[in-house]
């Protein structure tokens, strides 16, 4: 039987092709199949690292092909340039300085034509100014960096301004459906009075392999292999991480607050912070000097019965994120590994909260969550006969 004919068409520039980046192109080539069944193409015309910017020659023809995706992907994961790409033809290749304009090129073009999704899988607040602008072109946005969310509220307010065209799913609780459940429960009126979990997949797995006795400074250095942390692993050990994700539920409840108003407990002290020195020297040097002193408070948690969790709070009263010690057969001690737990409390889920759990970090399921937003704005982007 012949597959229906093609539906809707999205084309994308992806910003960002680090891990979670290169496993959304692996996932895009992976599922043509499925999607081709849906009647759905998802055509790839740029991608862009922190030095360059890939576009295919012509924007309005298939995009960039499965083979040279691929190839990307290899390219990027052994460290060579995305100029390595060029020899392949049918792409261009922009340095950094023109990048931004060529992306806001070709959003104003395809924004008048096709449309353009732009999926923002850096870790950068640098991608900011682009994505307000080609939201004013009319492009579509996705978002797995949660940092265009957790700047100044202005540019929040600006980029979710046209709802119907921005998913951003990934942000909090990588590929788990934690956005989509709050934005029902608050379309539905029944006002959300509380949100608490445990939103770190990078600190989940820590405190879990603590309980073990594993050291923390290696069960860190595991978790960044894992893919589970941020390029910079102190933005989870610093709570700033969470913090983020729990900005973007507040201000998706409706609180206009800042950064500024989230309590934040760090792990670590600032002498051991980015301003004193690199990623580098924390994971060689750094981080072992927290060993012994984390070591004594898993252990005198564990006399009590409990075990350590870094938990997020949403209350209409206040945000807060830092460590708690809870009893090792709660909901938040029996989390084990990546995995995140959120409870959402409303008039509804009163007394029993709605619980939404499982992995939360790794490329793999946050490529597929952002995968699963670019989807979801199929009907935007239905081909005219
Ligand atoms: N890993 C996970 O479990 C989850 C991650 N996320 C988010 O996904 C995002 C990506 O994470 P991850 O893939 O691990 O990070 P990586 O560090 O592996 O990749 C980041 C990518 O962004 C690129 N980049 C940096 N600056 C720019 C820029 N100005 N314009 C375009 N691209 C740029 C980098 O370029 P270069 O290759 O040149 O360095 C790199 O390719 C982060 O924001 C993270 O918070 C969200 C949920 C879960
Ligand atoms: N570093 C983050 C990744 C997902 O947002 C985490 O550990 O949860």
């Amino acid at each position: 039987m012949a597959p229906p004919a093609v539906r809707s068409v999205l084309p994308v520039v992806l910003l960002g092709c680090g891990g979670v980046g290169r496993q959304l192109l692996r996932h895009i080539v992976s599922c043509r199949p499925l999607h081709a069944n849906q009647g759905v193409a998802i055509r790839v015309v740029g991608v862009a690292d922190s030095s360059s910017l890939l576009v295919a020659e012509d924007l309005h023809s298939n995009g960039l092909d499965d083979a040279l995706l691929s190839d990307l992907c290899t390219a990027k994961s052994t460290g060579s340039p995305l100029s390595a790409l060029l020899a392949r033809g049918q792409c261009q290749l922009f340095s950094n300085s023109e990048a931004r304009r060529k992306v806001l090129d070709t959003a104003s073009v395809l924004g008048k034509t096709t449309g353009l999704v732009l999926v923002d899988c850096s870790a950068t607040y640098d991608t900011v100014s682009m994505l307000k602008d080609a939201v004013d072109c009319g492009c579509c946005v996705v978002l797995a960096n949660k940092k265009p969310l957790t700047c100044a509220y202005k540019d929040f307010e600006k980029l979710v301004s046209n709802f119907r065209r921005i998913r951003f799913e990934s942000t909090v609780g990588a590929g788990l459906p934690v956005i989509a459940s709050v934005t029902r429960i608050i379309a539905s009126g029944d006002p959300v009075s509380r949100i608490v979990g445990s939103l770190s997949g990078t600190l989940g797995y820590v405190m879990s392999e603590l309980e073990d006795g594993k050291r923390f400074s290696e069960v860190v250095k595991t978790a960044k292999s894992l893919g589970y942390t941020e390029p910079d692993p102190r933005d989870d050990l610093s709570g700033m991480d969470v913090a983020r994700k729990a900005l973007i539920l507040a201000r998706l409840l409706g609180q206009r607050i800042s950064m500024e108003d989230i309590n934040v407990e760090s792990l670590y002290p600032s002498e051991l912070g980015p301003d004193a020195m690199s990623t580098k020297e924390f994971l060689e040097s750094g981080l072992a000097q927290l060993d012994k002193s984390i070591e004594e408070r898993v252990k005198s948690a564990s006399l009590k019965g409990n075990v350590l969790r870094y938990v997020c709070k949403i209350e209409s009263t206040g945000c807060q994120v830092g460590i708690q010690e809870v009893p090792k057969n709660s909901a938040l001690g029996r989390l084990r590994g990546s995995d995140n737990v959120v409870e959402i409390y409303s008039r509804c889920y009163e007394n029993a909260p709605l619980v939404i759990q499982g992995a939360g970090a790794g490329n793999d399921t946050t490529a597929a969550g952002v995968l699963a937003d670019i989807v979801d704005l199929q009907d935007l982007f239905l081909k005219t006969a």
